[in-house]
């Protein structure tokens, strides 16, 4: 300690013989004048063994506001924060920590980096821009200043500047507001992306959530990786399930978890191939690209298809007419984006843009899909979300009604075991009808929702059996005859 603050006023009696020195200079010859500025260099060098480096907050002819000061100013907020007396605040728009902190003017911090000890301060000049003006106004330049010994030059220029200036831009991006991009037609618009959902909240099985936190971690650290291997940054999710099993909001978690923002592509919206490309490079980095229902977006012709379900007999029947006339292939496209089309995107594009992002494909019925999308390399990781199971249940029970354990638990998962009932339901149920919540009130109204489904099934299978029965008498009937 006694040796930094010798090192210290050394340092401010060199800076004042410095000032003499240059108000002074001009009085002396030239040649004088540069032999005694070398003596007092080497001189220097000798007795203040320190390096440092000044960075500017504007730079440039036009003065802008220079990159490398703002990432030190963000990288420095938190040790900022702990460790100088005097600190400025200000609002900072689109982020989502309005308030950032920063050290006021000459104030310092210490960092460590391998161990080495450097300072970081802060100061501001003041030139009158306009000296002989009645009102002159005064023109502050603030700058940081780095200093370290001279024997880690290597390190500190080279890796710690990196680092620095890279934890600055990540704390920015971990901080700033995220969007929910949508497509109108081949136009993305807008909004913050505020959905609460957590990987925390989200109820399914333990294990399988900590395999899909644990991939999106290593994906999102994986930079290198990808480098060295020469792949594009990116990673495909192919979520499926019933509707209600928290798809969509697997995937609100998985922005929040990673702190990217996100894209749902509507694909119907686009018009072509063309359109797709546009939209898919106009998307940032750290982001996450979603296609919904996916097997009702596009086909491989390009068509977009209707769910099976809402196929009604018309449409049928006009098929089955079209087929005969052969008329298939010539039918006006509503959508002519093509799967060949996303995939080839998917695969080529974005390994020029550099980045990392993930693109999500959910659907419901994983059967109906073309193989050709879901092999593993597109689809690098298949997710599959059911109906709820009993670590699910506890997850929710703890969300809505704030208990562990009940003496009703054991009787509801008894039910789910055999009983299908999406989380959404489950739930719905768990909905507090009072204020404050009444933990048995929404467990027994989940039981009661439990019989009705489990009543509900035993009556269709029976409709079922009827059914068959009266065909297969039918059948007899007719051979009787
Ligand atoms: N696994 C879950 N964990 C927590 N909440 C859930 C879960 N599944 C569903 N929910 C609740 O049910 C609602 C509907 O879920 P969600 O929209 O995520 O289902 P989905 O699988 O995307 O359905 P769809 O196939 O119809 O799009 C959500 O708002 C959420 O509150
Ligand atoms: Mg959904």
């Amino acid at each position: 300690m006694m040796v930094k603050d010798m090192f210290a006023q050394l340092g401010s009696i060199i800076a004042s013989v410095m000032f003499v020195w240059a108000i002074f200079k001009q009085y002396f010859p030239h040649e004088l004048r540069s032999s005694l500025e070398k003596h007092f260099q080497g001189m220097v060098n000798f007795v203040y063994p320190f390096i440092q480096i000044r960075f500017n907050e504007f730079t440039g002819e036009r003065l802008m506001r220079s990159g490398a000061y703002s990432a030190i100013e963000t990288y420095l907020s938190s040790k900022s924060s702990m460790q100088a007396k005097r600190l400025k605040a200000d609002v900072v728009m689109n982020s989502s920590q309005p308030l950032a902190l920063s050290m006021d003017d000459n104030e310092e911090v210490e960092d460590e980096f391998e161990g080495v000890t450097l300072k970081w301060t802060s100061g501001k000049n003041i030139s009158k821009s306009q000296p002989f003006s009645f009102y002159p106004v005064s023109d502050e330049k603030r700058y940081y200043k780095l200093t370290f010994h001279k024997k880690h030059r290597d390190v500190i220029i080279g890796p710690y500047l990196n680092h620095v200036l890279k934890e600055g831009k990540a704390i920015r991006v971990r901080n700033r507001q995220r969007k929910l991009y949508t497509n109108n037609g081949s136009h993305w618009s807008h909004v913050v992306f505020e959905h609460p959902a957590t990987f925390q909240t989200l109820a399914m099985d333990a294990e399988k959530k900590k395999e899909i936190i644990d991939d999106l971690i290593t994906f999102s650290k994986a930079e290198q990786f990808y480098a060295k291997v020469g792949r594009a940054w990116k990673r495909g999710y192919l979520v499926h399930g019933p509707p209600g099993t928290g798809k969509s909001t697997m995937i609100a978690a998985m922005a929040n978890l990673l702190g990217y923002d996100l894209y749902d592509l509507e694909l119907t919206a686009v018009k072509d191939n063309t359109e797709l490309r546009k939209l898919l490079i106009e998307t940032s980095s750290k982001s996450i690209i979603v296609i919904e229902d996916i097997d009702c977006s596009v086909d491989l012709t390009g068509q977009r298809k209707k769910k099976e379900k809402e196929k009604d007999e018309e449409d049928k029947e006009k098929d089955a007419l079209k087929k005969l006339a052969g008329k298939e292939e010539t039918e006006t496209k509503t959508s002519k984006v093509t799967l060949s089309g996303l995939l080839n995107f998917i695969d080529g594009l974005w390994s020029a843009c550099g980045g990392e992002r993930l693109i999500v494909f959910t659907t419901n019925y994983m059967e109906k899909l073309d193989p050709a999308l879901i092999r593993r390399g597109r689809m690098d990781k298949h997710i599959e979300l059911s109906y709820c199971g009993l670590e699910a249940f506890k997850v929710l029970a703890r969300n809505y009604l704030d208990v562990e354990s009940h003496y009703l638990f054991q009787e509801i998962e008894a039910m789910l075991e055999e009983i299908n009932m999406t989380p959404a339901d489950v739930a719905e149920n768990l909905m507090p009808k009072t204020v404050p919540a009444n933990a048995e009130t929404c467990l027994k109204s989940l039981i009661k929702a439990l019989e009705k489904v489990k009543e509900d099934v035993k009556n269709k299978e029976l409709v079922v059996e009827e059914v068959t029965d009266d065909k297969e008498k039918e059948k007899s009937d007719e051979k009787e005859k």
